[in-house]
């Protein structure tokens, strides 16, 4: 880090476009560049992206940014890495390139798979020594198909040819002009292949998924050294890296037990810390990987809500009833309540804590009198209703109850959302001045690793302050509206298996 630096560069690669962020000495961003690229949906339920459209779209929004701040690479004393989780990359360690597109997490073209490895009983085994539960979403299988499908990738494999990564690996390789190979704690967690007791890729999960270790990155802390990125004929230190859920996690401040964070996107992610001890779930969360530095371990429990914004684009796509997402604010606040409806959008099913694949979506309690006010108003209470259920379950696990929730995420911006959710958790609801919180987490952590900020505390003092929506419902009508919730929940469970 030379002494002009003033800058730290946050990378925030995600599902559908590529980010970077340029953070100053106060930790807010002062810019920002932004490149979409394309998804590939080859079959129905498969979605790809192309490597090398990731790799130039993100190099792009860093060649922007900097011209845009006018700052050149002496002034940037670091760059953090954020990424969307589990997508799966691999490619030819002498030349670079890809053996195969992206298989993107939502991919989920081995189901059959995963079925089978459940009937030869792997699932106790996955669950016990990665946390997570045996689904397609996480990279193991998707590796797996690789080398099962595409022609002499399995041997090139065997003969310790190729290299596999997540997307944080895949661009610090690029990055680095193919002199690191390494991945993040946090991202490791997410390939069911990593062991979080022993931090270790487990040795008979690769064998059980039948997956080559030479494979496997080195896993280093989220905050470490990843090497020298080379930008033209400059250097600049890699030294933060997590996944985005982690990273927002982190960009939160949540460092300690029972912090919690929500992020309200399409759906919602939910994560709490649980400090330095795993904790396994009851209800069908995951146990994950929280972010480190080195000689750190740190885990956190995970759930997320399918629908979430996507719910408020139902209305506007499907249903027509919004023009824009924006508006169900004064449409919800315009009526004193949903006069006793209930949307419950489980249009793919419930996830935690019923985890009822034939649960289908339904709209309860419906009178003459209803119209499209309680309607809209219904569909954000459920946003709020969901991720409550998600909480309350995590307060169980943990043992530990809330009492605060930190937001982020574009539906956050939805005031009356943000003060149902304080009123039906009775809790208070933390909205950052500064909703960028991934990339910042990312920022956050290559900026302390980095010597640019001291600590941890000081960083979080400069930050403006946020706005907090504090409970206001009474307890009587809280109860009442979460009896009404969980009738709706059972009256839609099970639907489509009941034939
Ligand atoms: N004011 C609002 N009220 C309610 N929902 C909103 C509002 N603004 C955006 N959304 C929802 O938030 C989602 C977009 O948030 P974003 O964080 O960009 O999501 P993602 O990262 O998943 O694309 C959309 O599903 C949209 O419907
Ligand atoms: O890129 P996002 O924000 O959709 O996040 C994707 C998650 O990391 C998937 O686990």
């Amino acid at each position: 880090m030379s002494a002009s630096s003033q800058y730290i560069v946050a990378l925030d690669q995600g599902t559908t476009s590529s980010r970077a962020l340029l953070f100053d000495q106060h930790g807010g961003a002062v810019g920002t560049a932004q490149r979409e690229f394309q998804q590939h949906y080859p079959q129905p339920g498969w979605v790809e992206h192309d490597p090398i459209e990731i790799w130039a779209s993100q190099r792009a929004t860093l060649t922007e940014l900097l011209a845009k701040c006018r700052v050149n690479h002496q002034q940037v004393a670091a760059i953090g890495i954020t990424n969307q989780r589990e997508t799966t990359i691999v490619w030819d360690r002498q030349t670079g390139q890809p053996v195969y597109n992206a298989i993107v997490w939502q991919c989920r073209r081995t189901a059959e798979l995963c079925t089978q490895l459940k009937l030869q009983g792997l699932e106790t085994e996955v669950r016990a020594k990665t946390g997570l539960v045996l689904d397609p979403y996480f990279s193991a299988t998707k590796i797996r198909w690789i080398l099962d499908n595409v022609d002499g990738v399995r041997e090139r494999a065997e003969r310790g040819q190729l290299a596999f990564g997540t997307v944080d690996t895949w661009l610090i390789w690029n990055l680095t002009q193919g002199k690191v190979h390494a991945t993040d704690a946090t991202n490791a967690s997410r390939t069911m292949l990593y062991n979080i007791h022993t931090q270790q890729w487990d040795e008979e999960l690769l064998r059980a998924f039948d997956i080559p270790a030479s494979l496997m990155p080195e896993v280093k802390a989220s905050g470490d050294d990843y090497g020298q990125a080379q930008l033209g004929n400059a250097c600049v230190a890699i030294s933060g890296v997590a996944g985005d859920q982690q990273a927002a996690l982190f960009g939160q401040f949540c460092h300690h037990s029972g912090m919690a964070k929500n992020t309200y996107g399409t759906g919602c992610f939910l994560l709490m810390h649980t400090g330095q001890t795993p904790v396994s779930s009851n209800h069908g969360l995951l146990t994950t990987l929280a972010c480190n530095f080195p000689g750190q371990v740190n885990y956190a429990l995970e759930g997320s809500v399918f629908m979430g914004g996507a719910s408020i684009q139902w209305l506007r796509d499907e249903l027509g009833l919004i023009r824009t997402a924006a508006e169900t604010e004064s449409l919800a606040t315009e009526v004193d309540d949903t006069q006793g409806t209930y949307l419950v959008p489980a249009f793919t099913g419930l996830g935690a804590p019923y985890w009822d694949p034939f649960s289908r979506g339904t709209l309860v309690g419906l009178t003459r009198g209803s119209n499209r006010h309680h309607i809209v108003r219904a569909t954000l209470e459920s946003i709020a209703y969901q991720s409550m259920d998600i909480l309350s379950a995590m307060e169980q696990d943990a043992g530990m109850p809330l009492s605060q929730l930190r937001v982020d995420g574009g539906a956050t911006a939805n005031d009356f959302l943000m003060q149902f959710q304080a009123d039906i958790l009775n809790a208070d609801v933390v909205r950052p001045a500064n909703t960028e919180t991934t990339a910042a987490g990312a920022a956050y952590l290559a900026g302390l690793s980095c010597g640019f900020w001291r600590d941890i505390d000081g960083l979080s003092q400069q930050i403006r302050k946020p706005k907090v929506f504090h409970n206001r419902m009474d307890d009587e009508q809280r109860d009442n509206l979460k009896r009404g919730w969980q009738r709706a929940v059972a009256s839609c469970q099970h639907w489509s298996s009941l034939g």
